[in-house]
């Protein structure tokens, strides 16, 4: 549907959008989320987009006009009933849960989230970013950030969004000040670049009235030079989870018969063709690429999304939950890495208990160490070393009792991302994302064990053997572990140790 038609704006030409359209076409729908405090206006915007876009159908109009009781003051219809997918919100007055909403304009589609703004819904807001490329933060114009909003900027760059709008709406309530937006935005762009999110749009708007959603507000904010939110949406790019290497976590081994045998799971990032060598991971064991089944075909290639069934050239040992990957740019392999997550159930987190940490296909018994905590207010990490409250968000250990296969979540959202699973309630009751490697030289990182007392040292095969046969390693025995690794893990160690430090 066009965005250009319009019944209540006088502008039809959008120069900036026309523009931008000549910059970047993606075809795939930009999924984005919308999220604020409670009464921000969220529901009132997406309605508003959806109609200002014509991606209300007639019935719904209908309905919308009955539902609403009349027409508001502006003559027209209360657009967050538009959102009301649910019964219980009108009954309740609040979101409940993830609502998915479909709009398009004349360049690109779109599919948008409304996550509720309540505490306790937290986790339904991490789930709706968990996909999303773009996050549209609300803030009301009369009172600016607040700690919810803070808080949920702060989940979505943790669940890897590098996209933020800044929604500062209700302007018609605040004489259309252009200091207030100057004020509010200049604060939102210094909170959210301490989350190393840089790409911040912020845009002053009435969801209300129709004003720098779809159309400008050219009369009422002129010194407002900036995108309107569905030119800005146009601008935006998606993530895409074919950055790195190839990657295939295991989800199900194939043995129909005893000729073949097939590794089937969903390509997580990267590409594959036969003959391409790959590294079966924690094992590392390499074979090659002998052919790529899908249901019905075989194929001569696949690329992140593709459901396939791997067949390699030889006899190796493959379980569920191990990474096919690509051997260039492997992903990390180790007992220890660090994280940063959110708690998302009332008991919290509690440090050195056991969780499931659940990977992809992969479930592993981990325990968690708080490290330090982010305080909403000043978007500053403070130790902390005690256990993470519901909705805390904290930087936290991971040690495994069994070898974790990840990446960085920067480098593979689907295999650097996990959920924590309380084992006695099977409750989830955090998610994360993987930042690093801890690095296992840790007894010298900062004189720092780890693993209870013992100091683990991973080191290339010959200097391993070097260092065992000195009689200071025999008089360490008990408390020095040295790991044989590879030249180039070994390296991998140092630097994904170093980072954060
Ligand atoms: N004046 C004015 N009022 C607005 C504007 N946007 C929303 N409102 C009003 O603010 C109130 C809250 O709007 P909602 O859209 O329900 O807010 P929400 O953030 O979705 O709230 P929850 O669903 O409870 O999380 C409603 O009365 C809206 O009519 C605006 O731009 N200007």
């Amino acid at each position: 549907m066009s965005v250009t038609a319009t019944s209540t704006a006088s502008a039809t030409i959008l120069p900036f959008a026309e523009s931008a359209a000549k910059i970047t076409r993606d075809v795939r729908p930009l999924r984005l989320i919308t999220c604020g405090s409670v009464d921000d206006g969220k529901s009132t915007l997406i309605g508003r987009l959806l109609w200002d876009t014509k991606a209300v159908k007639e019935d719904q109009a209908v309905t919308l006009a009955r539902d609403s009781g009349g027409q508001n003051d502006l003559g027209l219809p209360d657009f967050a009933l538009l959102l009301d997918g649910l019964q219980a919100e009108r009954e309740q007055g609040i979101t409940i849960d993830v609502a998915y909403r479909y709009f398009s304009t004349e360049k690109r589609s779109f599919i948008v989230a409304d996550t509720p703004g309540h505490e306790q819904y937290t986790r339904n807001m991490a789930t709706g970013a968990s996909t999303a490329d773009l996050a549209i933060l609300l803030a009301d114009a009369r009172v600016g950030l607040l700690e919810q909003t803070r808080r949920h900027a702060t989940i979505a760059s943790l669940m890897g969004i590098r996209q933020f709008v800044l929604a500062v709406n209700k302007f018609d309530l605040v004489n259309y000040d252009r200091e207030i937006f100057d004020r509010i935005s200049h604060e939102f762009r210094e909170f959210a670049l301490s989350l190393g999110v840089r790409q911040i749009t912020a845009i002053p708007m009435s969801a209300l009235k129709g004003e720098n959603v779809v159309y400008p507000a050219t009369s009422t904010m002129p010194w407002y030079e900036g995108p309107t939110l569905v030119e800005a949406l146009e601008l935006a790019t998606t993530r895409s989870t074919q950055t790195g290497g190839f990657r295939l976590p295991v989800q199900r081994v194939s043995r129909p018969g005893e000729s073949f045998r097939g590794y089937q799971g969903t390509v997580a990032g990267g590409s594959i063709k036969p003959g391409d060598s790959v590294v079966i991971l924690p094992s590392g064991t390499i074979a090659n690429v002998k052919q790529i089944v899908t249901f019905d075909l075989v194929r001569n290639a696949a690329v992140a999304g593709d459901a396939i069934t791997l067949v390699l050239d030889r006899q190796v040992d493959v379980a569920r939950g191990d990474v096919i990957a690509s051997l260039d740019g492997q992903p990390m392999t180790g007992l220890n890495f660090e994280g940063q997550m959110v708690a998302l159930q009332p008991g919290g987190i509690e440090p050195g208990k056991r969780y499931w940490l659940k990977s992809g296909s992969r479930r592993q018994r981990v325990a968690v160490e708080p490290i330090s905590q982010l305080d909403l207010q000043s978007g500053s990490w403070a130790p902390h070393a005690s256990g993470l409250d519901m909705n805390a968000i904290g930087k936290v250990r991971l040690s495994f009792e069994e070898q974790a296969v990840f990446d960085t979540y920067e480098q593979n959202r689907s295999t650097g991302a996990f959920i924590l699973i309380d084992p006695d309630t099977l409750n989830t009751v955090a998610g994360g994302m993987i930042t690093a490697k801890r690095g296992e030289l840790g007894g010298i990182r900062r004189g720092e064990p780890v693993q209870g007392d013992r100091v683990i040292l991973s080191l290339p095969a010959d200097l391993a053997e070097l260092l065992m046969a000195t009689d200071a390693f025999a008089a360490r025995r008990d408390d020095v572990e040295i790991r044989r690794v590879s030249g180039a893990e070994a390296a991998q160690i140092l630097t994904s140790g170093d980072k954060d430090r």
